[in-house]
């Protein structure tokens, strides 16, 4: 069993490391947020909202769009927080390489098959990103472009549902507001 302090250093290891790895990425906001609130913003989401306190899925909430967005590997997640937390990692990671429609539809689809551990990763990011998007908009994006992201992201919650009531309400209340249901 790992102490308090193990666990302290791991996870602060963990938020330096995605610090770093998105330094000069920001968010699309006006304002240029700096992008590594979104992951604390998402494991955030996880411990306060959610009562969510595993150490493998906060550590994947905080690396979820470090191998996405950066020049973060897999194995390299795997030589700093071990193989389970790889193979989160991997199951919340969308193939930057493909197409947008066809990495949507494909996020559709793995919902369905995603560990319970990834579902609560991808519910909070969902919750997170929904939000931002109550907040504002996107640069250069238009009103069509969020309604669309809201559809699909329902569809992507709608594959992921009976995993966490406290996440799914919060969503849902999102979608309600947005007469999605
Ligand atoms: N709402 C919002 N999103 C922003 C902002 N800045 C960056 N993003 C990111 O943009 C992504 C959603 O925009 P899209 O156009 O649909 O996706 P894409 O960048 O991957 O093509 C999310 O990626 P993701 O976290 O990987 O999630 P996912 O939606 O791709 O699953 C989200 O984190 C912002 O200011 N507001
Ligand atoms: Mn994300």
């Amino acid at each position: 069993m790992a102490s308090m302090g193990e666990i302290l250093k791991l996870y602060t290891k963990c938020m330096n490391f995605a610090a770093v790895k998105h330094k000069d990425q920001r968010r699309k906001d006006q304002d240029g947020t700096p992008y590594i609130n979104h992951p604390i913003g998402v494991a955030f989401i996880l411990t306060e909202e959610a009562g969510i306190y595993d150490v493998p899925v906060l550590l994947a909430s905080i690396l979820h769009d470090t191998v996405e967005d950066t020049d973060t590997t897999f194995d390299e997640i795997e030589q700093h927080f071990g193989s389970h937390v790889r193979k989160l990692v991997e199951e919340v990671t969308d193939d930057k390489a493909l197409p947008r429609d066809v990495r949507k539809s494909k996020q559709v689809e793995n919902a369905a098959k995603s560990s319970y551990e990834a579902r609560l990763v991808k519910l909070a990011d969902k919750l997170y990103n929904l939000r931002d998007l109550q907040r504002c908009l996107p640069v250069g994006w238009t009103e069509k472009r969020r309604e669309e992201y809201y559809k699909w992201a329902k569809e992507v919650v709608d594959n992921l549902r009976g995993t966490n009531a406290i996440l799914e309400g919060a969503l849902d209340e999102i979608f309600r507001s947005e007469h999605l249901i």
